[in-house]
């Protein structure tokens, strides 16, 4: 069955449902704005600034009755489940979410081995969840036939929690009715997701330890249907659990953040700023407006990085969520008459234009600016190059964690090779992970070099102006993005090396670095107060770090007006 009538079957079920809802109420009771059905807010209960609608076509969403500004916080809440990822477990609480630090130590639970506590009063916040769990992880691990899996995977071991919770809640509690009203794509499960469902569902089982039908009555599940549903629920509705600084560190569900529908084109971001300031009440996700949304607008976040070229979100898009964006971005609505940034290389004549590589199908590649054409031999060894740098990011993606030597080795090699606009797939990918990987290069080394701390800046300027062309002002990782490379300008460049490169080094040395490191830090506080919300983690971190710069130029200043003094002194005698 073709996806459009996949999706011309939910529409029809929309409007199925919808007629349902109203019932043999006559119409003019069921409140309307611009023709959509407004949604009681019960079981959420949902501040007076927003509401919910049903969309003809993407079921419920969000809406805003209030004017949010850059920055304000649309929504803010604990998830009703989080856990920590399998890469992540030993180095962050698996309660509160603090990383482990030269501040703060971890404590290993002496019985599973596998959840970890920055305090005894996390610990005791998550027994009874980590009690009955604490079993199941050492079932688990006994009849693993690797120690390589001898942890389940964290979709398992969320969706473990979540039926114990139901169990405990109650299957007629607000908290079990929020989770069951998520949407499920049971009935349109796209065909790539039904073996991952499947093996979810298999090892979900395993790890309950449940034998037979009466198991799984024991969770109010009562049929095969149930159990998909449940799978299906977390897939499409689950989000990254991310730290301060947007790295993944595990997975978490919130019925009522999930009800925002996406766009490519965003106005609000789904972040994790850890503003609360007391661990016991982290985590905390909010929905922030990173541009203006009016009363009466839709509150739209993305589902995928939208700094990627359509064919890549629509693939996840479809494969994740089973739908297909028609957002302006993806329909070409944007009122953008050059290339897309996000997927070009540059004009064979280099006149600065940019030539399209979306909906190629063997056509010449033209340039958008003085409509010269590639010559056959030239494009098929561009379109070569970008097909060998998408593989190669892949795979130094994969060895990030693992092996970050050699994943550095790929990204400098394939760095020297691709030529196109530094906004576009898959250069900007390799420039991203290429700072990261020289950032913990930096980070690792015992006698980190000056050229290693270069390339850094100079990739992380790089990353700036791909960014800027691809994603909006007050984006999260622009911010997060300005950030990293303000605290690189602000290191202290390794003793030793530095002076007989000097006149030739980009980017400077000394106080012009030190002025370019604060207005650096300057512009990224700005893009994160938008980001993530004034009160933000990073927005302290960013002004500490600017205090002590600041302190660095006044004691700087004081030298030089030292220097002079005692020159004038001498002139004078
Ligand atoms: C996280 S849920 C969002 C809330 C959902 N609409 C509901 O009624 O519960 C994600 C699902 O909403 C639908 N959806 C979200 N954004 C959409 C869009 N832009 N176009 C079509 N469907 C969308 C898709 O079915 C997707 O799998």
């Amino acid at each position: 069955m073709s996806f459009a009538s996949l999706r011309d079957q939910r529409r029809a079920k929309d409007a199925k449902s919808l007629l349902k809802s109203t019932g043999s109420a006559p119409q003019n009771h069921v409140a309307r704005r611009n023709g959509w059905p407004v949604v009681p807010n019960d079981p959420y209960e949902l501040s007076e600034s927003l509401e919910i609608r049903k969309s003809p076509s993407a079921g419920r969403t969000l809406f805003s009755r209030t004017l949010f500004n850059p920055g304000s916080v649309v929504l803010s809440c604990r998830p009703h489940v989080h856990v920590i990822s399998n890469s992540r477990i030993s180095s962050h609480c698996a309660t509160c979410c603090t990383e482990v630090s030269e501040t703060v130590s971890l404590k290993r639970c002496s019985k599973c081995a596998v959840a970890y506590y920055c305090s005894t009063a996390c610990q005791n916040a998550d027994w009874p969840m980590h009690k009955p769990e604490c079993v199941s992880l050492r079932d688990w691990a006994k009849s693993a036939p690797d120690p390589g899996v001898a942890i389940p995977g964290e979709a398992v071991r969320c969706l473990g929690r979540v039926l114990r919770l139901r169990e405990r809640e109650g299957y007629a509690s607000k908290w079990t009715k929020q989770m069951s009203s998520m949407q499920s794509l049971r009935q349109n499960l796209p065909s790539s997701a039904a073996e991952s469902h499947t093996h979810i569902a298999h090892a979900l089982v395993r790890y309950l330890g449940i034998s037979g039908p009466e198991g799984l009555n024991k969770y109010g599940i009562t049929s095969a249907g149930d159990l998909v549903d449940i799978v299906s629920q977390f897939t499409t509705n689950s989000f990254t659990l991310s730290s301060s600084s947007l790295s993944p560190i595990g997975v978490c569900i919130s019925p009522t953040v999930a009800l925002a529908n996406h766009s490519c084109d965003p106005n609000a971001v789904v972040v994790f700023p850890r503003p609360s300031g007391t661990t016991l009440q982290e985590p905390v996700m909010q929905i922030i407006a990173f541009k203006n949304i009016s009363p009466g607008e839709e509150i739209l976040t993305s589902y995928v990085d939208t700094s990627q070229p359509r064919h890549l979100r629509r693939q996840d898009l479809r494969e994740t969520y089973g739908f297909t964006c028609a957002c302006d971005l993806c329909e070409g609505r944007d009122n953008n008459a050059d290339a897309d940034p996000r997927y070009c290389v540059w004009c064979p004549k280099e006149c600065g234009g940019k030539c399209s590589l979306a909906e190629l199908d063997d056509q010449q590649l033209e340039c958008f600016r003085c409509q010269a054409k590639y010559e056959a031999t030239a494009q098929e060894e561009v379109l070569d190059r970008v097909r060998l740098a998408t593989e190669a990011l892949e795979k130094a993606t994969q060895l990030e964690l693992s092996d970050p030597a050699r994943a550095l080795r790929m990204t400098t090699n394939m760095l020297a090779l691709v030529n196109m606009p530094y906004s576009s797939h898959p250069l900007l990918g390799l420039l991203r992970l290429h700072v990261a990987l020289l950032i913990t290069s930096l980070s690792s080394s015992s006698t980190p070099s000056d050229r290693t701390l270069t390339e850094a800046i100079t990739t992380g300027f790089r990353v700036q102006h791909g960014l800027h062309d691809v994603l909006p002002a007050g984006h999260p990782v622009r911010g997060i993005s300005l950030f990293e490379l303000g605290k690189l300008l602000a290191m202290d460049p390794p003793p030793g090396e530095e002076d007989h490169r000097e006149a030739e080094m980009i980017p400077p040395h000394g106080p012009q670095r030190l002025a370019l490191a604060m207005s650096t830090l300057v512009q990224a506080r700005e893009e994160l107060r938008v980001g993530f919300g004034a009160s933000g983690e990073l927005v302290g971190q960013v002004d500490a770090l600017l205090k002590e710069l600041e302190r660095e130029v006044q004691v700087w200043r004081q030298g030089v007006r030292n220097v002079l003094q005692t020159g004038s002194i001498i002139s004078s005698t």
